[in-house]
């Protein structure tokens, strides 16, 4: 029976890796899918994972039919048994229900691979109707850290080393390098447990404020 199953964490954990792992694991079994993705950081119609795998991919823009799209492949001939959908966040409500339509009407299973919400919180529109129609959602295990240790459970935009929580909602963009000599990016992104995304404290302004030396008392 096919299913529409949603995999989501944080950035840098694990999604686009698991992505290329599962379509890597049916290929293998002779399951014969298509791979599709919006808006990598690597380019147009890659996917990329941080480990260095890149695989080619159909690109997702805004007027993508999925519904057609895989109608017209089985009706010259293809055959289609599972579809790797990542970044699924950056896609509409619509495409999403279409994706759920592939699996209702066609049979054909899909596996989305999407962060939930954006630097202010606020679920994506891909996200959400994922949330409302998949048959199940599964938050990856690889989990990633806020810098306190915690487990982060949100994603932090910094501008020019600020931590923001206005402006557009796509922004493409990757979390800080650990090469402490590597240029920075003006937008990064960074993961945060719910607590430090509230109050704004990012590692940089963590180390800045525990760097202010406390007054020393009166003798
Ligand atoms: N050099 C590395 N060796 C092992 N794991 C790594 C390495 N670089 C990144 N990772 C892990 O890969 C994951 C990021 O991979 P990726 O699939 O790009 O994540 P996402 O798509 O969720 O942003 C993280 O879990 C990170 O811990
Ligand atoms: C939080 C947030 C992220 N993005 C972008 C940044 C990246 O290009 C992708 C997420 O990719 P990953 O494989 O999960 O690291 O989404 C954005 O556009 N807007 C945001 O608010």
């Amino acid at each position: 029976m096919a299913e529409l199953q949603f995999f989501t964490g944080t950035m840098d954990s694990g999604k686009s890796t698991l992505a290329l792992q599962t379509n890597h694991n049916h290929a293998a079994r002779g399951r014969a899918g298509r791979i599709f993705t919006s808006h990598d950081r690597a380019g147009q119609a890659l996917v990329s994972s941080r480990l260095g795998l890149t695989h080619d991919a159909l690109e997702v823009d805004e007027d993508f039919d999925f519904w057609r799209y895989v109608v017209d492949e089985l009706t010259h001939g293809a055959r289609i048994d599972y579809l790797i959908c990542d970044e699924a966040q950056f896609y509409s409500g619509r495409q999403v229900e279409d994706l759920a339509k592939v699996v209702d009407e066609l049979q054909i299973d899909v596996f989305a691979f999407g962060i939930l919400s954006d630097f202010r919180t606020a679920l994506f529109a891909g996200s959400r109707r994922l949330v409302e129609l998949a048959d199940r959602m599964h938050v990856l295990q690889v989990e990633a850290l806020c810098w306190c240790g915690k487990r982060a459970t949100h994603n932090a935009r910094s501008v020019d080393g600020v931590m923001v929580v206005e402006g557009e909602q796509v922004v493409v963009g990757d979390v800080e390098g650990d090469d402490p000599d590597a240029a920075v990016p003006e937008v990064v992104y960074e993961v945060l447990c719910r607590a430090h995304h509230r109050r704004r404290m990012t590692a940089a302004r963590a180390r800045a404020v525990s760097m202010v030396a406390e007054p020393l008392p009166f003798a």
